[in-house]
């Protein structure tokens, strides 16, 4: 017990802390010593496995993430850009593993994950489930495949709480269709169609968003050639598959030198 990873949860409340704590309480290769919410959060000096109605963890709520990093050996992170881009350098300063699930981040907050691995292993990925990390190979493969004719077009359904768009997922899949094709996905690039768009522009990745419900998480990559369709899919009928992940890749991290890794390299499957 004493060598297990000791693991920090972050957005301790939130759809995936909760379901992040239970993983890894449940884990046998791994323990659970810290559970970070904001300053003022009603579960702050609770215990954790309590606040979520469950029996007690034996772990308090806590808004003091440094310390908390400074006695353990890995973060996993599924909050907001802001609140990952400061666990980041924490990570950094506690010289530990920060697993990054969280989406929506722009280019100052990932050049900021940069930095901070030059003295933290951190590895991020938008989707940490097998399946998706599998079809971005299946894209990249069908995309170098097929010519200009074949329009591709991402198509992405989440629940109605998700807060950015494209999903983290969709973008991946859109990278690997761009890589597949040669070309810069941000040169390429068409989102959020509305009103006189112009037709659509050959060689653009279209992506478009719905949301709704409960929704886990949905991705479709359409190859729209003519005549023929072409569909690539993969659903989440359960956030546990994220959670498993996250924790797997928080195991795989220890001993590693500091730098950014992503799902690919803890699944085996980098190039
Ligand atoms: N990579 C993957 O496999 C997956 C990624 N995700 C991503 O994970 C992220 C979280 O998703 P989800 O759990 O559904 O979202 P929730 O809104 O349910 O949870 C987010 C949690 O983060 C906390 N948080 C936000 N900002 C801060 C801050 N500044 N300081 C401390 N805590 C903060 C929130 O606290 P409060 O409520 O007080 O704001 C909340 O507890 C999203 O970016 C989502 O896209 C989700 C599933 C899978
Ligand atoms: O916010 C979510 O819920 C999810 N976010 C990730 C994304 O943005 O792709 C992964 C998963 O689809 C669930």
């Amino acid at each position: 017990m004493g060598d297990l990873p000791k693991i920090v949860v972050t957005g301790a409340s939130g759809r995936m802390g909760q379901m992040l704590m239970k993983t890894v309480s449940a884990s046998d290769k791994c323990t659970l010593v810290g559970a970070i919410e904001r300053s003022g959060h009603d579960w702050i000096g609770r215990d954790a496995g309590l606040c979520m109605g469950g029996g007690a963890l034996g772990v308090m709520v806590s808004d003091d993430a440094l310390e908390a990093f400074a006695s353990a050996d890995a973060v996993i992170d599924f909050t907001a850009p802001s609140a990952t881009v400061e666990f980041a350098a924490l990570a950094a300063q506690a010289r530990i593993v920060h697993v990054i699930g969280t989406t929506g981040m722009d280019e100052a907050e990932l050049a900021k994950l940069t930095a901070a691995g030059r003295h933290a292993t951190i590895i991020r990925a938008g989707n940490m489930s097998l399946g998706v990390n599998l079809l971005t190979k299946l894209t990249r493969m069908v995309a170098a495949a097929l010519d200009v004719d074949y329009d591709i077009e991402i198509i992405e359904a989440h629940h109605n709480r998700k807060v950015d768009a494209p999903s983290g997922t969709a973008l991946m899949l859109g990278e690997a269709a761009a890589q597949g094709r040669g070309v810069k996905l941000a040169d390429v690039r068409d989102s959020g169609r509305d009103g006189i768009t112009s037709a659509r522009q050959q060689g653009d990745i279209g992506f478009s968003a719905i949301r709704g419900g409960d929704i886990i998480g949905e991705h479709d990559v359409l190859f729209a050639g003519e005549g023929e369709r072409i569909i690539l899919r993969h659903v989440a009928s359960d956030r546990s598959l994220f959670a498993k992940g996250a924790v797997r890749a928080a195991i795989w991290g220890q001993g590693r030198a500091p730098g950014e890794y992503d799902m690919l390299d803890v699944l085996g499957l980098a190039d």
